[in-house]
């Protein structure tokens, strides 16, 4: 039986803290490097242009931060939050010379930051890990600007049982044991219930609508291993 209640803000934190060494070159062997796609597809849909200040919530090593940066160009503005110190240091040091990026120690569920602050936002796998949902879509919300989109990836729910089976059978089969390589076993099997309390996206668009979102859309990746939750502020 999956654990129904998620850990403490304060565990998650030092989970991240713990993997981020390996957190990037791992996703980019667990995923086949297809992560950095899914977050192109992400920040594509975050509909930031040139000169606009965009925001990359639960920012971690930065990566979608570092996209956002190349969209909004030289005149504009990035800023990445995390609460995790070690994630955050990892980006520091990936974007050395940008400085266009902001990095903010923070929480998703309190931004420190003005309403109608951002023209876009991003949140790559970190809905499924801030413990509360509604409240940080209510942020992501309130930040941002009448007409900005925000783009949330995730992993997701396939509704074909073969890609179901397939996605479980790789995260308990490849992905674990590749962790415990790293000693790592219990941070990456907390995928698996992650994943498993996560809301599926019918579940997902209404929240989104609840917190504000007009004309919210999710789009399956990979055949619904992977999903965008995209939503406008009117
Ligand atoms: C970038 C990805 C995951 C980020 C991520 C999110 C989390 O919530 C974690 C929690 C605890 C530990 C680590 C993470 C974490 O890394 C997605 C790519 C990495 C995935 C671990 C790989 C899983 C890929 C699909 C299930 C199967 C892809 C098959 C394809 C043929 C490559
Ligand atoms: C799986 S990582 C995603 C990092 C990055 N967005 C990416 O796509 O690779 C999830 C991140 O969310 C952060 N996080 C989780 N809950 C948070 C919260 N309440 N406030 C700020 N960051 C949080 C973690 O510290 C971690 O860096």
């Amino acid at each position: 039986m999956e654990s129904i209640s998620p850990p403490p803000p304060n565990e998650v934190q030092a989970l991240f803290n713990r993997i981020a060494p390996v957190y990037d070159p791992l996703n980019d062997w667990l995923s086949l490097g297809l992560h950095r796609v899914w977050k192109q597809m992400a920040v594509r849909w975050s509909r930031v242009g040139p000169g606009q200040a965009a925001l990359d919530v639960c920012c971690g090593s930065g990566d979608l931060a570092l996209l956002l940066a190349r969209q909004v160009g030289i005149q504009g503005q990035v800023v990445g939050l995390d609460f995790s110190a070690a994630q955050l240091e990892i980006a520091q040091t990936r974007s050395r010379g940008l400085g266009q990026i902001a990095w903010i120690q923070g929480d998703a569920l309190n931004l420190p930051f003005a309403d109608h602050s951002f023209d876009g936002a991003t949140l790559g796998y970190g809905l499924r890990n801030v413990g509360d949902i509604p409240q940080c879509l209510s942020e992501l919300y309130r930040v941002l600007r009448p007409g900005a989109w925000a783009a949330i990836l995730d992993f997701s729910h396939p509704q074909a049982a073969w890609v179901k089976d397939f996605q479980a059978w790789y995260l308990q089969q490849i992905v674990v044991p590749l962790a415990k390589t790293y000693n790592l076993t219990e941070e990456y099997t907390y995928l698996i219930p992650s994943l498993a309390r996560y809301p599926k996206p019918p579940e997902l668009i209404t929240m989104a609508q609840a917190a504000g979102f007009q004309a919210v859309t999710f789009y399956p990746l990979m055949g619904g291993l992977m999903g965008v939750l995209v939503g406008q502020h009117p």
